[in-house]
């Protein structure tokens, strides 16, 4: 943990849309926040996927920081376009403006943005865990299986009017609907072969803004947080809901829980990946952590 006081120049991607335009609405306290810390503020305002990829790719000379202002898709953007980075590459940050802001809150920043901008000038920097599967990056999670279903059925007229319930109220009908695939998991701590519902790589503890699945991840010890679901038990969800998820290795009816730094994932048939709340690519997959890989500004929370 430092405070590089060579931070001066902070490049702000934001998603002028993220939350129903919630970060616009405070938005002069926002800067006020940021030129408390940083001499030198750039707004760069994002129109459509892909802008905020982007523009990190032409800031990478130009900012010490780069910061992503708006929810997941957001930072997932930012965040995977500085990973792929060679040379001299610039911090991140996140300015939490969307609904579940789960790697937000995984950096112990402030869910109101005028305090978490605040916390940014501090510039608290550490450097953390990142994913990587073929050559593509995530901050907080990978899954395939029931989590895909959850993100596809929410409606978006649901997450604007019910906000992260609409999360649950999605992985409640997944519940109903889900299908079983075949899967084989191999790492060096831990090997499946068997039917299954869900496969989850996780960097970051929480999922839907709520951290009942992994409250002991690490962002800094080079680890993912993996989770087989055979079957969607009652067993299962008592077993989460008490933490008993919280060793490095567990197993319960229905599921098995592991640490590992590198997973490799087939499937029958192959299986769409959901990594940071999008989807994209198919299995099979090696799904690494990179660690430490990420220069990244937090607040006050210990990993
Ligand atoms: N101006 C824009 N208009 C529409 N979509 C945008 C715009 N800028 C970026 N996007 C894309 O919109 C997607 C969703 O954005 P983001 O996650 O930031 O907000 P959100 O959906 O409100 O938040 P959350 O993911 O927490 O629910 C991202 O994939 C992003 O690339």
């Amino acid at each position: 943990m430092s405070m590089p006081s060579f931070l001066n120049k902070a490049a702000i991607i934001l998603n002028p849309n993220a939350g129903q335009g919630r970060l616009q609405k405070q938005w002069d306290q926002v800067l006020e926040g940021l030129n408390n810390g940083f001499t030198d503020v750039k707004v760069y305002e994002t129109n459509e996927p892909g802008d905020g990829a982007v523009f990190v790719k032409k800031l990478q000379h130009e900012a010490d920081v780069i910061i992503a202002a708006g929810g997941d898709g957001t930072v997932h953007e930012v965040a995977e376009a500085i990973a792929a980075m060679e040379g001299q590459i610039p911090a991140f940050g996140i300015l939490p403006g969307g609904t579940c802001n789960d790697f937000s809150r995984a950096l112990g920043m402030n869910q109101d943005p005028v305090l978490a901008a605040q916390q940014l000038s501090q510039k608290q920097m550490r450097q953390i865990d990142i994913g990587e599967f073929g050559g593509e990056y995530f901050t907080n999670f990978w899954g395939i299986g029931l989590i895909t279903h959850v993100s596809e059925s929410i409606d978006p007229t649901t997450k604007d009017k019910f906000g992260r319930l609409s999360y649950y109220l999605s992985a409640a009908k997944s519940l109903q609907t889900w299908e079983p695939f075949d899967l084989k998991v191999q790492s060096e701590e831990f090997s499946f072969e068997g039917e299954a519902a869900m496969f989850l790589a996780v960097n970051g503890p929480f999922t839907g803004g709520i951290k009942p699945f992994f409250p002991n991840t690490d962002l800094q010890d080079g680890k993912l947080d993996c989770l087989v679901i055979e079957k969607p038990s009652v067993s299962f969800v008592w077993d989460v809901l008490q933490n008993r998820l919280t060793d490095t290795s567990v197993e319960g009816e229905g599921y098995h829980y592991f640490q590992s730094s590198e997973i490799e994932i087939q499937t029958t048939p192959p299986q769409l990946i959901d990594c940071d709340g999008e989807r994209k690519d198919r299995t099979p997959s090696i799904i690494k952590c990179m660690k430490q890989k990420l220069h990244t500004l937090t607040g006050d929370v210990s990993f």
